[in-house]
Parts: structure tokens; sequence; C-alpha cells
């Protein structure tokens, strides 16, 4: 009924965006016809913004809250539990099943009650795994939920009422008017309005590399959660909140197709038993229990036949709940909130779940050198003045001559964006700002409130990163402003470039001829050297010339002087650079900065080693220009050799990313500056620091809370770990997975009954699916993470179970598979003798549990021998191993009824143990097995075939 306060409704929204119809479009009128609907306008927006409003749009069309998703009772996550258990049907089963053992045996008291028995513990079994998971999943919310409101903070430009205004992302509504810009995510889905066309990186939605136009023509549509990479311009939303289905990121795309693999081999195995049950029923040779051909008796056959299909369609629900691997995404996000909640509290904030997806397979990391490596406490450390050095001392600048300290007060107190208030007399701006301010305070006793009631600001040119330069035009108020001066501050090489002559130490012009232009450079070359940074500065007078209209001279200046701040080396750098590159990152850095002063540092913090090729344009130090002037093809040669890259505009700090991106690797970008925004929106990981600019921290994914730079170890060591216990809930899901599919089959198949009671492959299944995911997922990094090389970055729609997995798990799935089918097949005539009696059923169902306990530390690690390091100190994983060995004492000892198993003595115990740990021996001879490296399988079949190469070979 809401929606019929608006000429279009919700669902149609929805779909016209998801699927781009342009045709569907047209028929709504347009784009213009779809704000008309929504009652809003390209100009104004929305018309009214009083609570009415808010809350008719609301109601009609929901409110824009899901990016974190809704929230869910306990409840729903108990109804989830059912029903991606399939659970329902197995439920039924069971009861029919039940009903049909009580019916099917005439005063035979026992037999009913074990039928009973089998059916009641069916249901407490399924009761306390839907429990267990349900309760799991939903703590596994409250804590994303708790996470993700810190981050919910977003503000978005959006027009309403005429008035553009700050809102908070949630806040928006469908109707709204919204400015985006280069950097901005698109915050809910909607239609391209007018501005220049958008360039749009859709990536994160759809998973393909590359950028979308989106114009008037044939693409209007914006995608929630892309990132506007170039242009300017309005959108009007059209779906916020609940509507917009959930993003999926790489990562959960190839884990759906594991899954949906796992499935389609589970439900393969599993129509192959049931037609071997079906055939084998009606060609009249079903056993019993003991192996003895059942006879049909013609009154009971109705109900006989009723109970084999109730039997076959519990066999097939058991199989079907083993296939679903609920799981793994559990796991996923189990371990990305888990290492999110963590590095919170080593006080690094990670914006995006998503993020966790890529960290790992970080490959190289650019830093930006000024703030990043160094600590942005600037301080004036040298001054020259025409060829003369002077070092910081009062004396001398006092005999500096008038006119030069005039013009130099000038020069630093006009052309400045920093400030130096009277009373509290702390000085403001960009740190470099700051330490020429307080210089000029401190050594030329300057005054900026008296020099700027001498002067008047004509015309400015403020510093940009690109032009590496500051200008201001100005007049004098004690003449008659015929004359004009203007004064550049900047990079010491570029204003250089601009001067023709130049003050010497006693205030006289001089020429500055070529030659005398080698002495400044060597001058500033020296500095720089020292890891100085280096300004100079400029400043000419001449007749006002109507011509010029404003503009500021570039040329024929005088140059005033030189300084050199000084700007240390943060502490730890040199240290957390070895790591990333013992780690097998490579580590880049792109400044703006002059490159001798780029390449001291570089050599500071062990970027830059002795023994590489130091010299300038060589192959690891360049300049910006040189970098940006390649051929692309020449670029992507050289890239793998260069260092430094110094003075770099924004835009060469952007290249840099993107052709590393090109390259296949994941690129870290780590800035604080707006220069470095760019480059850090474009990076597959942005980082920046809590100091850093906002733009800066805006673009980026992760920003250090704390001015440490050891943080980025901490970083990529998370990275790498989260990635890591993925892999490693995979390989122990995939074992039992493969073990389990394999030994139902073959026993169905051999005329057996079937290898476990429904009870017992219930637990199974929750081991392998529930408990090992908590186990492995959250296991802590350890240093190793940063000893091996990063994995490689695949495809992103490949499957990410490597050679080294398959050899594990293909390894200790084939050790299961052959036990059980020693004990099934040889074992009542082999070890019948030496463990007290014979080797029943139970003891396999023992003995397969027992090895998927020693398996959950083989699966700890995916190379190392030593399986055991740290496990005791993670009291989760230690806790669910004690959980399972308790809950299968348990089982075998004390529940024989309810899970179908007979009490076993020690020696049998023992035995299976035995049996059990051998695969601690197995796993370590296996993991000296090398594997080629390249991956053989994918998960577009690959997985798939091999389960059912699997299957064949072992029937
Ligand atoms: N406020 C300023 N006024 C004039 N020149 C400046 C100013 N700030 C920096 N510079 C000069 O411009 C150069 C380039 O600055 P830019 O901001 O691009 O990079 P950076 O801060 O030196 O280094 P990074 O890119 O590593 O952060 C600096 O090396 C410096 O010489
Ligand atoms: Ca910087």
């Amino acid at each position: 009924m809401a929606t019929k306060l608006f000429q279009i409704d919700q669902p149609t929204l929805v779909q016209l965006v998801n699927e781009k119809n342009l045709a569907e479009l047209q028929k709504l009128g347009g784009v213009n016809g779809v704000v008309l609907a929504l009652r809003s306008c390209a100009d104004h927006g929305i018309y009214t913004n009083n609570d009415d409003e808010v809350a008719r749009r609301r109601e009609s069309f929901c409110s824009n809250t899901s990016k974190k998703p809704i929230t869910k009772g306990f409840l729903y996550f108990v109804k989830e539990g059912f029903l991606e258990h399939t659970i329902t049907i197995l439920m039924v089963c069971a009861l029919l099943s039940l009903v049909l053992e009580g019916l099917s045996i005439d005063g035979q008291v026992q037999v009913q009650q074990s039928g009973l028995i089998n059916g009641v513990s069916t249901f407490v079994t399924l009761f306390v795994i839907v429990a267990v998971s349900a309760v799991a999943n939903y703590k596994r919310q409250k804590k994303f939920e708790r996470i993700s409101n810190v981050n919910n903070t977003t503000q978005v430009d959006v027009v309403r009422c005429g008035r553009m205004q700050q809102i908070l992302k949630s806040k928006i509504l469908v109707g709204d008017v919204i400015c985006l810009k280069i950097g901005d995510k698109v915050p809910a889905h909607g239609l391209f309005l007018r501005g220049d066309p958008l360039q749009l990186d859709e990536s994160s939605m759809t998973g393909v590399i590359g950028y979308v136009e989106v114009n008037h023509g044939q693409n209007p549509f914006l995608l929630c959660g892309t990132k506007v990479v170039d242009g300017y311009g309005r959108m009007v939303v059209t779906s916020v909140g609940t509507n917009i289905s959930q993003e999926t990121t790489p990562l959960q795309a190839r884990l759906k197709e594991l899954t949906s693999s796992i499935c389609k081999g589970g439900l393969a195995v599993n129509l192959l038993v049931l037609v071997v049950l079906v055939v084998r029923y009606f060609t009249g040779c079903t056993k019993d229990k003991n192996g003895n051909l059942q006879s049909r008796g013609s009154d009971t056959k109705f109900i006989e036949i009723l109970k084999f299909a109730m039997q076959i369609i519990v066999h097939a629900v058991t199989i079907l709940v083993a296939a679903i691997p609920a799981g793994l995404p559990m796991a996923m996000t189990l371990s990305f909130v888990h290492a999110m909640k963590r590095m919170m509290a080593d006080k690094v904030m990670v914006k995006e779940l998503s993020t966790f997806e890529i960290l790992g397979y970080a490959t190289t990391i650019c830093i930006d050198k000024t703030g990043t490596l160094t600590m942005n406490q600037m301080r004036v450390a040298k001054f020259w003045q025409g060829k003369e050095c002077l070092l910081q001392d009062g004396a001398y600048y006092s005999s500096m001559p008038r006119n030069l300290m005039e013009l130099f007060r000038e020069g630093t107190a006009l052309n400045t964006t920093g400030s130096v208030p009277e009373v509290s007399g702390e000085i403001t701006g960009s740190p470099t700002e700051q330490a020429i301010l307080s210089w000029a305070v401190k050594e030329l006793k300057m005054d900026m409130e008296e020099v700027a009631r001498n002067s008047t600001i004509l015309h400015t040119e403020p510093f940009n990163s690109g032009t590496k330069r500051s200008g201001v035009l100005t007049k004098r108020n004690d003449d008659d402003g015929s004359v004009l001066h203007v004064h550049w501050k900047g990079a010491a090489e570029v204003i250089l470039e601009m001067c023709s002559s130049y003050y010497d130490s006693s205030g006289t012009v001089k020429d500055l001829d070529d030659n005398q232009k080698i002495d400044f450079q060597q001058i500033i070359e020296g500095m720089a050297a020292s890891s100085l940074r280096c300004i100079a500065f400029a400043h000419a007078s001449y007749a006002r010339d109507e011509d010029s209209n404003g503009q500021l001279k570039k040329d024929g200046l005088v140059l005033l002087g030189l300084v050199g701040i000084k700007d240390l080396c943060r502490p730890g750098v040199k240290k957390a650079v070895e790591v990333c590159l013992s780690a097998g990152v490579n580590v880049k850095m792109i400044t703006g900065d002059n490159v001798f002063t780029a390449k001291a540092i570089a050599s500071e913090c062990g970027i830059l080693r002795p023994d590489q090729d130091m010299n300038i344009g060589g192959a690891q130090v360049i300049e910006g220009v040189e970098f940006r002037n390649y051929s692309p093809q020449e670029r992507m040669e050289k890239l793998d050799q260069i260092s430094v890259v110094a003075g770099a505009s924004p835009f060469d700090k952007r290249l840099m990313v993107r052709s590393l991106k090109k390259k296949d690797g994941v690129v870290v970008f780590i800035g604080d500056g707006t220069n470095d925004a760019p480059a850090l929106q474009d990076a597959d990981i942005g980082l920046s620091t809590m100091q850093g600019a906002e733009d800066a921290k805006d673009s980026s994914d992760i920003v250090l809370l704390h001015d440490t730079f050891e943080l980025v170890v901490t970083v990529l060591k998370w990275g790498r770990c989260v990635y890591n216990n993925i892999e490693k809930v995979i390989q122990f899901r995939l074992t039992v997975n493969v073990a389990a599919l394999v030994i139902s089959f073959v026993a169905t198949v051999s005329g057996e009954e079937v290898a476990f009671t429904t009870v017992q492959s219930l637990w199974v299944n929750f081991i392998m699916d529930t408990l090992g995911a908590l186990a492995l997922a959250s296991d802590k990094p350890t240093d190793e993470l940063l000893i091996q090389k990063p994995p490689p970055p695949v495809d992103r729609t490949e499957s990410f179970i490597t050679n080294i997995m398959w050899r594990n798990i293909l390894s200790q799935g084939l050790y299961q598979i052959s036990v059980f089918l020693t004990l099934k097949f040889g074992g009542k005539s082999i070890f019948g003798v030496g463990v007290g009696g014979m080797v029943n059923d139970t003891m396999m169902f023992n003995t397969f549990v027992l090895c998927q306990v020693f398996n959950i530390f083989n699966s700890r690690m995916l190379e190392q021998k030593n399986v055991f390091k740290g496990a005791l100190r993670n009291r989760l994983f230690m806790g669910i191993i004690a959980i399972i060995i308790v809950v299968q004492v348990v089982m075998v000892e004390f529940m024989n009824n309810v899970s179908g198993t007979k009490r076993l003595g020690w020696e049998q115990w023992s035995f299976c143990i035995g049996i059990a740990a051998m695969s601690w021996p197995i796993g370590s001879v296996v993991k000296c097995i090398p594997v080629p490296e390249k991956l053989v399988c994918n998960s577009h079949g690959g997985g798939l075939e091999l389960l059912e190469d699997l299957v064949v070979n072992a029937s």
C-alpha cells in the first residue's frame, strides 16, 4: 500500500539497476521519468525534508542500513540452521522410520525400543547441532555489528530542498540527489543525473578488473559500493538498504564456487548410492545386519517397501547434509572478524571486512616518504645564502643585510598557508610550513601581523604536489602600487630553474649563469644527500603591467636563499622494511621530494641496499618525469627493478600503483598526504596513518591508529594469517569430506550396512563443518608466515586449493579410507586376535573420528612439520579438541543405544588411537614431497572431477 505514494515500486527499481536494464529504464521514461516518479528533482533533490516525508520514504523503500547486514534474531539462526542442513526433511524421515519400525515388528518389545531410541536420538542430535551452530552464528553477528558500528560514520554530500548538505550514509533516502567526486564510494544504487562521465571501479561488485564509464547514454546505472575513480557528477538514489543485494567479494565468489563443487560431488556420490540400493532391493539381495539374505513375506511387503524407501531417504539426506559446506562462509567471516578485532586492539583499524580477502596476497608495498617513513616533525637545520652555508645561530642572522632580511620576512609571512597566532603562538600549517615559519619567527624575528599590515596580497598560487611550489603576488602599502612583488618558495631544484640571478651573502645581486647554477645544484645535492628537504626562496619586483593580468612572473627571478629541513626517519622503519623484504614483499619508495633526499632516506630505511645501483637514472632510482615518460612496455619491463621514484606527482604515484597491479601483483600503498590520495584509492589496499590528511584517510582501507611504522608488519601478518586460516579450514574439511564420501559409498555399494548410523554421520559432519572451522579459523599469526613468500596472486575466479593443499588432503584422505576399508573387509581376520575379539563397526567409527582429531593438528600447518607449535596457547583450539574427545568417549561408552555403538575395551581404544595417531608421521613424511607451484585444479569442475575420480577408483 505504501508504495502507492510513489509511481514506482521498489522491486522494479532494484531490478532495474542490478540488471542495468536500459530497455526497462526507457519504459519508465528514462532517468527523468524515474526522478519524477520518486518525487524528486535533479536540481533541488527531495522537496521536503520533514520527519513525515522521511518516514514515508523509509516505509516505502527502507533505509540505508544494510551495508551492515540487517540484524537477525536468534530464532532466525535456528530456522536457518534447520534449512541449511536440510534437517527438517531428515527429521520427518526419522519420525516416519520410527513409526514404521514400530509397525513392522510384532510384539518384539526390545527391537521396538531400539527403534524408538534411534528416532529420539536422531532428534536430539539434530537439536544439539542446530542449537550450537545457531548460537555460534548469532554471536558472530553480534560481534560483527559491534565492529561495523565503529566505521558507520561515512558522510555523503546530498542535495535536499535545494540545499547541499552532508548527511550520514545511513540517512540516505530513495530519491535523494547525491554529489559524487573522485574517491567516493557510491553509497546506494542509483542513476546518473548529470556531470562529467564517471569512471567507476566495479571490481568489488563484479570481480571484473577495470573501469566502467557511467554516463547519460548507454550506462546511467550506479551500483552501490563501487568506487569513483574519475569524474564528478550527481546521481539519484533508487534503492537503499535491504533492497541491495549483498556485495560479494572475490574470495566469497571463489568460496561459492568451491561450495557448489563440493555439493555437486556429494550429490553425485549420493545418487550413485541410491541407484545401487534401489537396484539391489529389486533384484532381491538385501542383506540384514548379520549379512543373511532377507526373506520377504508377502503380508509385510507393503510396509517393507515403505520402510525401505524411508531408509533410502534417510541415507540420501544424511549424505546431503555432509555435502553442504555450510561451515566455510562461517569460517571466513569468523576469521575476518577475529582478525579485525585483534587488529583493532593493536591499534589498526580495518574499515571493511572484505579488505582481508586480498591482504594476504600482498606482493608489493609502495611507501610515501615524508610523513610515512619520516616523522613529519620538521626543523630548519641549514640555511644557505648565496654560496655561504650558515648553521643556525642567532648572531649570524642579526648581521644579515637589511634588504634581504625584509625580503625573507615577506617571503615567509605572505607566501604561506600557515599562521602564527599572536596569542597562543602555536604555529599552524603543514609540517613544512610550520618548520619555515618557526625558523622565520625565531631567527629572522619575523612578525607575521606586521608584514601582513604592510603589504596587500593581489594573487596567490597555492602549493600543490604537481608544481611543487607556491607563489604570491603583492604590492606594498607604502608606495603607489606601481611596483609588484612576487615571492616564490618550493622545491629547490624547481625554484632554481626559475632564477636568473641570486643574492650573495653580502646582499648584492649576482648573475646566475649555467656554471653558477651547477654550483647551486651541488649545494642542493649536498644538503639532500644528508637527507635534508631543500626549499628555495625567490623574489622579483617589477612595474605593474596591464597585460600581465594578475599572472605571477615565473622567470628571471632572484634567488634569495635555501633552507635545509631535517625530518628524521621513524624508529623501527628499517626493521619493518627488512621484515617485509624477507617475507617476499617488494618495497618501493615513491615520493614528491628531491631525488637525493629520497636516496638518502631510502638507504637509511633499508629500501636501497649498498649492493644496489644507486645512480640516479639507473635501474633503481629514477625521477617521476622519467617514469611518466616511459612507454607502457618499457615501464612494465623496468618496474621490478625500480626501488625509488623521486619528484613524483600524485599521478605518478597512481601510475606506479596501476602498473604494478597490471603486473598481476597485489599492491599496498602507504601514504599520509593529499598527494597520496589517488594512489591510495587505486591500490588494492590503501593504508594511511591517523595523523594523515583527511582525504588520504578517506581513500584508504586501513588506518593505523598509532604512530608506529611497525604496525605495517602487523597488518601484513594478519592478512596472511587470515588467508592461511581459511586454507586450513578448507583443507581439513575436504579431507573429512573426501574420506567420508568414499567410505559411505564403498560401504553401501559393497552390500553391507551403511558405514555410519545417522547419529554418527551427523557427529562426523558436525566435527567437519562446525568444530573444525571454529578450531582452525581463529589461529593467531605466527612469525613463520612472514618467512614464506606471499601466495601467488591467482586469478580471482580460480580456486585457492593449492597443490600443497591437495597433497595434504589426498594423503590423509587416502590413509583414512584405506584404514577403514582394511578394518571393514580385512579387519576380522587380520586384526582379530590382537585386539581382543574383533574389529567391530564401533571401532571403525571410533578410529575415523580419532583420525580427524589427529588430523586437525596436521591441518594447522600446511607446510611445516611441527604441527603443535602454538597449539597449546590457542585455548579455543585445545578446548574444541577436548570437546570432541569427551563427546566421542561418551558416545562410545555411555550412549550405545543412541549412537548405535558398542562399548570398547582398553585394548580396542589403544588400537584405535594407535591407528589414528599414524596420521601424524604420515603428515610429516608427506610434507617432504615437493609439489609444483602451478595450480593444476581449479574449482571449475577440477575439485569435482577429482572427487569423482576418487570415487571411481575406490570402487
Ligand atoms: N608548503 C610548501 N611550500 C613550498 N614547497 C613545498 C611545500 N611543501 C613541500 N614543498 C616542496 O615540494 C616538494 C614536493 O612536495 P610533496 O608534497 O609532493 O611531497 P613530499 O611531502 O616531499 O614527499 P612525500 O610524497 O614523500 O610525502 C617537497 O619536496 C618540498 O621541496
Ligand atoms: Ca607524505
